[in-house]
């Protein structure tokens, strides 16, 4: 018999998701079909994103093969029906304070600061680069928490160093270059740019890494169709363009320059993103969305 999602104590969440005490050991991290667009929750979900993105997390913390924190399978008995399929029963981990990020491409705080400075988080680049341009090899660009609403703030990796310590802060940027590097490549394969991604870590007793959070999600990581790639340009979102396209159309009558909320979505929006992320699912992962728990949920 499942437990209800009222017997768990509920902790907090962020833009999308919430996280529930299970016991003294354990939480359960729950993701919602809310999305968020220019800084903004939407006021339409997409049917299914926390599945997608679930099961997302479940594949690649299945096949990166790296100690990570979940701490039971995507049907476990723990799970409420109500969120079977988009949670996930984690242990509960003492958590380095980084977000810790990787790029492989130049865009968004990255870009800002790089035309700025010729740096990303104090890390000289070569000049000439562009938006969306291909860095010579993957950087470490690690951030502090934000909290909700407000943007995560890019540190330099001495910055780091004084908050976590050196030799923390060393095996966070070698675990976030190895895990992002082999992430992207398994993507490149399947025609699907992976330009950044953002992870979290906890840390064992013994000083050793746990991958924990949600990894290489859409909502943690930039994807990019590989075939429409154009150094110089904004690239479009694999996920969210078409959500982007409409809300700034002539359709949706929403100023995104304005303090306006944005509208509702139209059903065949919200449908056509839908089908975007089980598309980058099942591309990626060559598995089968239609065989993930919960679609009864
Ligand atoms: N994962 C994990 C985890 C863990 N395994 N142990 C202890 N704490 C955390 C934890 C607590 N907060 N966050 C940031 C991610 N939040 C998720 C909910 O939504 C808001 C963002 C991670």
């Amino acid at each position: 018999m499942r437990a209800q999602l009222t017997d768990y104590r509920h902790l907090g969440g962020g833009k999308v998701r919430e996280l529930y005490e299970i016991d003294a050991d354990t939480l359960l991290l729950v993701a919602t079909d809310r999305i968020s667009a220019y800084d903004h929750i939407l006021p339409s979900p997409i049917p299914d994103k926390g599945r997608v993105l679930t099961a997302m997390s479940f594949f690649f913390f299945d096949a990166l093969g790296v100690p990570n924190h979940l701490a039971g399978p995507a049907d476990d008995e723990r799970i409420p029906a109500e969120v079977l399929g988009r949670s996930m029963v984690v242990r509960k981990l003492d958590m380095a304070s980084a977000e810790c990020v990787a790029r492989g491409y130049l865009t968004g705080s990255g870009l800002v600061e790089y035309r700025d400075r010729g740096t990303v988080c104090g890390i000289e680049l070569p000049g000439g680069l562009t938006e969306a341009s291909r860095l010579p090899e993957p950087i470490f660009t690690p951030a502090t928490k934000a909290e909700q609403g407000e943007h995560d703030e890019n540190i330099s990796f001495a910055e780091l160093a004084d908050i976590v310590g050196k030799d923390l802060a060393e095996q966070l940027r070698t675990a976030t270059l190895d895990i992002y590097s082999r992430a992207a490549g398994l993507a490149r394969e399947k025609g699907i740019i992976l330009a950044d991604t953002k992870f979290e870590f906890g840390v064992e007793a013994d000083g050793s890494l746990v991958l924990a959070d949600e990894v290489l999600t859409p909502d943690s990581s930039r994807y990019w169709p590989a075939d429409t790639w154009n150094e110089g340009e904004v690239q479009p979102s694999f996920d969210k363009q078409i959500v982007r396209n409409w809300l700034t159309g002539p359709d949706s009558g929403w100023d995104r320059a304005s303090d306006q909320a944005p509208p509702e979505l139209p059903a065949e929006v919200a449908e056509r993103t839908r089908d975007r992320y089980i598309e980058a699912y099942e591309k990626i992962s060559g598995l089968r969305f239609a065989d993930w728990p919960g679609a009864d949920a």
